[in-house]
């Protein structure tokens, strides 16, 4: 049937349903539909076909996703939180075939080493994921470790443009305050170290994405007429009878329009597998009866299992962007583009470079010495101890020089500023994902936990990048100061405060001493400022019942047969990277799982 928004007559029953066509479920009707000739496959998303959009193969033009009216993305609003100064954050997932990596900003990044087998589920060690990311990728730059894929069907690249002077820039400031060059720095090993990026795009500079990688030619190459996929179609609910999942319940998404919106079956012979993502996972597994007793209870959905592990446990790596202002031309920024002074029409006409770029070409993961994190405090040392010490390829923070003010700047006036976004890895807060009535359209509530952590760790942090990533960026010789606004603003009487400079700063430059009323400035500006790096995980972890699991090693849903969760909701822990490539991975791993079941 191809691609469809109504399901066409005749095929009310199929052997897989696979519920959210994202990054995950893209691989996974993907690679079921070739193994498995013979079985019928359906994949439901609730968003937009993507073929040949150009705002979406155009990576440069990600930042259209970012728009409140955007409608290829879901805005998922969290509730008001004290920890980040009352603010109602939202955070964007994808919400169009392809998922997250249709809309995402494309950075190619991986895990460390010991992030999987920190996992500690069988099947899903370092060895087991390394060899998914290979299977995903067909990478084109040295590999000077062996531990990249070159015969998968995403591309990773550093695509047709570079923003020569700022990276050079930044490498050479990098150089100056002692912080290693390496050429791979997604080996799984490199830690405080940096590297020049590389992206999820071809050579030719088109992004890479779940459904044009492994669907859409699928679609096309009329060898695969078990392949069904529907658009713009919301999967309600999974029919459990019995302890046994048989179907899913489903509609016409009502935000594109349809005419009937009603609510109809479609029965599954094998399997239903849920792949909406870290917000639509917990909610369809709700609706469905499977949850927390409380909070079906109080959405009003009858309890079919009792599975406190679905909607809890959310987490995200928490981001802090800081602004600069500089000595860079504005056409050697994309800071045109971000303020809207650039002709998009012109740019796709002239076939631009820069629609292949991703603003982000240095990239680094750093952590403390012992003796650093000794001196943070005995709260931080027992994190440090606990969680850090003895892995010392785990970053504490992620850094990426961006080339342009890093977000959407209503308050600034249009110029050449760089960005550096500075992301926690590990983040100790959590939250949770639960609906609160049993309808599609019932509010979720949403709590992001940002910062919520007892001892205040994850602000803690925050501020020791804050001071490392400063010292570097003052240290480029197109540095002419900080952007106010996006910095915590310092009393004019500090060593910290943020001042405007004609010229790159003369040798030698000292690091800004900070006394601890600058930090207290520093943690209380993260609780103002800070946002969603869009790496949601965790809601239906991947463990043991009885420590908050929700599905097993081979991802089944506890208490329900056939119902398999697969996407980034099933991670146990986080992972030092930005998470596109964990979701293909997990797709990768998840399908041959299934197919080994379905065999
Ligand atoms: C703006 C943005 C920028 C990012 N930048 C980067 C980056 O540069 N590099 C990187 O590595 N990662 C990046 N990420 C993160 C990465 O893209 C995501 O973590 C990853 O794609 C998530 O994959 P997933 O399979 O878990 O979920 P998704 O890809 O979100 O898939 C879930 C799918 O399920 C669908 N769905 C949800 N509910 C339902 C329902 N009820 N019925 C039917 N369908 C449903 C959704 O529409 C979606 O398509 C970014 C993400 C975003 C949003």
């Amino acid at each position: 049937m191809g691609i469809q928004k109504t399901l066409p007559p005749g095929l009310d029953e199929v052997d897989v349903i696979i519920a959210g066509g994202g990054t995950a479920g893209c691989v996974i009707a993907a690679r079921l539909a070739s193994a498995l000739p013979n079985l019928q496959i359906l994949l439901l998303e609730q968003g937009p076909n993507n073929f040949e959009d150009p705002f979406i193969v155009n990576l440069g033009l990600f930042f259209a996703h970012l728009m409140p009216d955007g409608d290829k993305g879901l805005f998922n609003k969290a509730n008001p939180s004290r920890h980040v100064n009352g603010r109602e954050l939202t955070v964007l997932s994808g919400g169009c075939l392809g998922g997250g990596s249709s809309i995402n900003m494309g950075m190619y990044s991986r895990p460390q080493w010991s992030d999987f087998d920190g996992w500690g589920v069988e099947g899903w060690t370092t060895e087991d994921m390394l060899r998914c990311m290979k299977k995903v990728e067909d990478y084109h730059d040295p590999d000077p470790e062996g531990t990249h894929g070159t015969r998968g069907p995403v591309q990773v690249s550093g695509g047709l443009y570079r923003a020569k002077r700022a990276e050079e820039d930044f490498l050479r400031a990098l150089d100056e305050v002692g912080w290693p060059i390496v050429e791979d720095l997604q080996d799984l090993r490199a830690v405080n170290s940096f590297a020049r990026a590389r992206r999820m795009v071809s050579p030719e500079g088109r992004r890479q994405d779940a459904a044009h990688k492994y669907l859409h030619p699928r679609l096309s190459d009329r060898a695969h007429s078990n392949l069904h996929v529907l658009v713009e179609t919301q999967a309600v609910k999974v029919l459990v009878e019995d302890g046994q999942a048989k179907g899913v319940v489903f509609r016409s998404n009502p935000k594109f329009g349809a005419a009937d919106v009603s609510e109809k079956a479609v029965k599954s012979r094998k399997m239903v597998v849920v792949s909406g993502g870290c917000f639509g996972s917990p909610t369809i597994l709700q609706r469905s009866g499977v949850g927390p007793r409380d909070v079906l209870s109080k959405a009003g959905v009858p309890l079919l299992v009792e599975n406190n592990g679905v909607g809890a446990g959310y987490e995200d790596h928490q981001a802090m962007a800081y602004g600069y202002k500089t000595s860079l031309e504005m056409e050697e920024t994309l800071n045109g583009l971000l303020f809207g002074l650039t002709d998009i029409g012109e740019l796709l006409k002239n076939n631009d470079p820069r629609l292949g770029y991703n603003g982000q070409d240095v990239n680094g993961k750093i952590r403390p010495t012992d003796e650093e994190a000794e001196t943070m405090g005995p709260a931080f040392k027992a994190v440090w101890d606990a969680h850090f010490r003895d892995t010392p390829d785990k970053p504490l923070a992620g850094l990426s020089l961006i080339n342009g003010i890093p977000g959407l700047a209503k308050d600034i006036p249009p110029a050449s500023y760089l960005g550096l976004s500075a992301f926690s890895m590990y983040p100790l807060s959590r939250g949770h994902v639960n609906i609160t009535g049993p309808d599609m359209c019932d509010p979720v509530d949403f709590d992001t936990g940002f910062l919520a952590d007892k001892d205040g760790i994850d602000i803690k942090k925050h501020i020791w990048t804050y001071k490392k990533q400063r010292e570097i960026m003052r240290r480029m010789p197109c540095y002419r100061g900080e952007v106010p606004s996006w910095h915590p603003p310092f009393p004019e009487t500090s060593d910290a405060v943020c001042r405007d400079v004609t010229d790159a700063l003369p040798d030698p430059i000292e690091d800004i001493v900070y006394t601890r009323e600058d930090e207290e400035v520093i943690g209380l500006h993260v609780q103002a400022k800070a946002e969603t790096t869009w790496h949601s995980m965790g809601t239906c972890k991947m463990k043991a019942q009885e420590e908050g699991g929700a599905v097993d090693g081979k991802l089944g849903v506890y208490g329900v047969k056939g119902l398999k969760v697969a996407d980034l909701s099933i991670c146990p822990r986080n992972v030092s990277g930005n998470t596109c490539m964990t979701a293909l991975a997990i797709g990768e791993n998840a399908a041959d799982i299934f197919i080994r079941e379905l065999q």
